[in-house]
C-alpha cells in the first residue's frame, strides 16, 4: 500500500484530508513563495502546489511515498493576493473585495517515484460591500492573518460572502472532490475504497 505525506503546515488542509477518512502524516515544507514577473494566477499557484510536493517528496526518507502539495490564492482583476503582512495591507485586501465578484484559486500536486501530476480548481466567490471599519475589526480578530486573501470563509469572514460557485473546501485550501480523484488514481484508499 503506498504511504501518503501532505507536504503542509495549515491545519485546515489537515482537517480536510482527515475528513475524507485517508491515511497520512504530514511534513511541512519551506519554498520560496514569490510570483515570478508576469506569471498568470493559474501557473502561479499550480507551480507552487507542484514545488511543494516535491520538496516533500525530497524531504522524505521514503521513495515509495506519495507526497501532496497544494496551495491557495485569491484573485481580483489577475491580480493574486496571497496573505497579508500587515494591517493595511489586510484592509486594502478585503476592500478591494468589496462589493464584487473574485476568483480562488487551489492547485493540489502529487509526486511520487516517477509520478507528478496538478490540478487547479477555480471557484467564484461574491463578497458584499464591506466598510473600512469592519475591515479593522476583522483584522483585530486574528482570523485573516494566516490566510489568502485576508479572510477565512469557514470562520468570522463567513458573513463576508454573498454567493459562492464552484468548490467550499477548495477556497478552504483543499478541494476535497479533486483531492480524492487524484488520490486514488495514485494508489491512496479513501473512506470508501
Ligand atoms: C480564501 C481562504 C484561504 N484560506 C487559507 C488556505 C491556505 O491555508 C491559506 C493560503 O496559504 P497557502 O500558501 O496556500 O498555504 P499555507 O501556507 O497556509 O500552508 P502550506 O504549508 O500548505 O503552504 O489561506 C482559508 O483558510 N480560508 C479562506 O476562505
Amino acid at each position: 500500500m503506498t504511504t501518503l505525506i501532505l507536504a503542509s503546515a495549515s491545519p485546515r488542509r489537515k482537517e480536510l484530508l482527515e475528513q475524507i477518512g485517508v491515511h497520512f502524516s504530514s511534513l511541512a515544507v519551506d519554498i520560496d513563495e514569490s510570483v515570478r514577473s508576469g506569471e498568470l494566477p493559474a501557473v502561479y499557484v499550480e507551480r507552487l502546489a507542484c514545488e511543494k510536493a516535491q520538496a516533500g517528496f525530497d524531504r522524505s526518507d521514503n521513495s515509495d511515498a506519495l507526497v501532496l502539495g497544494s496551495d491557495t490564492s485569491v484573485v481580483i482583476d489577475d491580480r493574486i493576493l496571497g496573505k497579508p503582512s500587515s494591517e493595511d495591507e489586510a484592509v486594502a485586501m478585503l476592500m478591494s473585495l468589496s462589493g464584487k465578484e473574485h476568483q480562488v484559486m487551489t492547485a493540489i500536486a502529487v509526486v511520487g517515484s516517477g509520478i507528478k501530476a496538478s490540478q487547479v480548481v477555480t471557484t467564484q466567490v461574491k463578497f458584499n460591500v464591506l466598510d473600512e471599519k469592519t475591515c479593522r475589526q476583522y483584522w483585530a480578530t486574528g482570523e485573516p492573518a494566516d490566510k489568502a486573501g485576508a479572510y477565512g470563509i469557514q470562520g468570522l469572514g463567513a458573513v463576508f460572502v454573498k454567493s459562492l460557485s464552484g468548490s467550499y473546501t477548495g477556497v478552504v485550501g483543499l478541494p476535497l472532490t479533486e483531492t480524492a480523484a487524484l488520490l486514488q488514481k495514485h494508489g491512496i484508499t479513501i473512506w470508501h475504497r
